[in-house]
């Protein structure tokens, strides 16, 4: 590293002193904290994109939200160049970057990592940062931080892409990368052509039932309804109504909204009332990560009937999973080349234990990974087509590139020897898909449009995707304890191997229960430890959660607040 570029580091990094009496860590999801506390770790985050941009050679994306956070809350993250979460194996660098006591040792770090990765600060090469933020009102100094810190390593190039839901920003990296249109214009094309192709290829004789092309949306009072309603403007055959925008002025950003408050508290958001009950609703995460539906109850307008990532997934690994079997019907269409394709589902221990027994029964291989969309994304990516989703909304529909390609080949193929048969609509919507569902990342805009489209497709209603199969009851509870690393787990987190002693006696309160599930870990967003049970009724999935919330308290010896979540 040049002198120049070593004084421009320190003098940068000297602007931005670290906050007393806090420790960062990237966590699940990124640096979270309260966005007053957040610069030196945003320009510090922006010195790490720049390092691995400059590693990987690509663009890489530099993200400011919180996500479903409180509005005072901030965070930032990176998205790789293949448009996902950054390498799991800088994310130790990340943390000692963001703790570096004064701005020599963060230097000095800077310095020891660029040499261990093998980076080169010379000035032959730039990196290229693409930043973005949603709505915050911290957003808007951050971003200034994070310039700051991309500045700092000389040649660097930080390309603003204005205020924008988390998965747009993956999107534009990823499309970028391969070379592709990266713009929000095009985002916004791609998806509403994609999804006008799927809906002209909806069956003339299929009939729609009840509201089907009206959908009632909950935008959080953040970015993603402002992104929707300016999507909707390019659709046909669905009229959508948003409600809750940051735009509409009054609500504060997840406060009685959005799909974590919706999906938790099992309650319409705010400005959802008697007029709504019966329709369609959505509702979307801060910064449009998270999707889920609800249907307001007819008896009892305060309660919902709640459609979460769990049923979202099934509707879509029903759907691939009938198109898959339409493109190989090799009888209709007289040819013989078969396309095998290896589906795979992913989902975490969170997800409701029906929808699981749902999913095998469709004769579907299910998998479980431990809590955290690196995670899932990483398992999914393994298949030639991977679904995965958490019970609380994120997730995506991953294509793999050999198997697309493949299509593609087979899609031309039909379209020589048997244009409109069965097996050609099959390839021309499992390519559809493939452009409408963002390959980067789960994103509430694209997943919204295609559950609108199969479920046209279908000809189903609100009611019929309800039945599907029937949640069992239960109950998520959070403990607080001196120290939550204490408790280790294994088995897709289903399992405590420490403290010694507390699955024997997880196991024996399970036992008690029919249909009795449970497990607890430690959260990596928040300082405690969370408790999941299911059982046959609410009553014995509620007791069972609260028995093994005392073991864990017992075991871990701190008695505080238990909270329900
Ligand atoms: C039970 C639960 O919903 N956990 C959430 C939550 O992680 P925890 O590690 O459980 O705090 O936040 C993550 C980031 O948003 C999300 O991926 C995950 O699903
Ligand atoms: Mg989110």
């Amino acid at each position: 590293m040049t002198e120049e570029q070593c004084s421009l580091l320190l003098d940068s990094a000297s602007l931005f002193p670290l906050p007393h009496g806090v420790t960062f860590s990237y966590g699940t999801a990124g640096f979270r904290a309260d966005g007053l506390k957040l610069s030196s770790t945003v320009f510090r985050a922006g010195v790490l994109a720049a390092l691995r941009s400059l590693k990987t050679g690509y663009a890489v994306g530099l993200m400011i939200t919180a996500s479903h956070n409180p509005i005072t809350d901030n965070g930032i993250k990176i998205a790789d160049p293949d448009g996902g979460m950054m390498a799991q194996d800088w994310e130790p660098f990340a943390d000692a970057l963001a703790n570096a006591p004064d701005p020599q040792s963060f230097v000095k770090l800077v310095l020891h990592f660029a040499k261990e990765e093998n980076i080169s600060l010379s000035t032959e090469r730039s990196a290229v940062i693409l930043l973005g933020r949603d709505t915050r009102p911290t957003g808007e100094s951050l971003l200034e931080a994070a310039k700051q810190g991309i500045k700092g390593i000389i040649g660097s190039v930080s390309l603003d892409m204005g205020i924008v839901t988390t998965p747009q920003l993956h999107w534009m990296v990823r499309s970028k990368n391969m070379g592709m249109k990266a713009s929000e214009s095009d985002y916004f094309m791609q998806l509403s052509e994609s999804f006008r192709c799927l809906m002209n290829m909806i069956p003339k004789e299929i009939t729609v039932k009840g509201n089907a092309t009206q959908l009632m949306v909950d935008g959080a009072n953040g970015v993603g309804g402002d992104k929707l309603e300016q999507l909707k403007t390019l659709l046909t055959g669905l009229q959508i109504q948003v409600k809750n925008t940051s735009k509409q002025g009054e609500g504060i950003l997840n406060e009685g909204v959005g799909a974590d408050y919706v999906q938790k508290e099992k309650v319409p958001p705010r400005c959802f009332g008697p007029n709504d009950i019966g329709l369609r609703c959505a509702s979307l995460d801060g910064d449009a990560d998270r999707l889920v539906y609800f249907r307001i109850s007819k008896i009892n307008c305060s309660s919902i009937d709640l459609v979460d990532g769990d049923k979202i997934l099934s509707l879509f690994a029903l759907f691939i999973k009938a198109q898959l079997h339409c493109l190989n019907k090799s009888e209709s269409d007289g040819l013989n080349n078969v396309l095998p394709a290896r589906v795979g589902v992913v989902q975490t221990a969170y997800a409701n234990g029906a929808s699981t027994d749902y999913l095998k029964q469709l004769g579907l291989e299910v998998v479980l990974t431990p809590t955290g969309v690196k995670y899932l994304h990483k398992k999914a990516a393994e298949y030639d087509i991977g679904i995965y989703f958490e019970a609380n909304g994120h997730g995506t529909i991953l294509f793999s590139e050999y198997f697309l390609s493949n299509l593609q080949k087979k899609g031309n193929d039909l379209a020589s020897s048997n244009a409109g048969s069965e097996s050609h609509k099959a390839a021309l919507r499992l390519l559809a898909v493939s452009k409408l569902i963002n390959q980067a990342v789960g994103d509430a805009l694209s997943g919204l449009l295609l559950v609108e489209v199969v479920l046209q497709y279908m000809g189903w209603s609100m009611q019929n995707w309800i039945e599907l199969y029937d949640d069992l009851p239960s109950r998520q509870l959070k403990v607080k304890v001196a120290d939550r690393t204490a408790v280790i787990t294994t088995n897709a987190e289903t399992k405590v191997v420490q403290p010694f002693g507390l699955q024997e006696a997880i196991d024996a309160e399970t036992a008690k229960y029919h249909k009795g599930r449970c497990f607890v870990r430690p959260s990596g967003t928040e300082d405690i430890i969370r408790v999941y049970a299911e059982a046959f009724s609410q009553e014995a999935a509620d007791s069972l959660a609260r028995s093994v919330s005392q073991h864990v308290d017992h075991f871990l010896g701190f008695r505080t607040s238990q909270k329900s979540t």
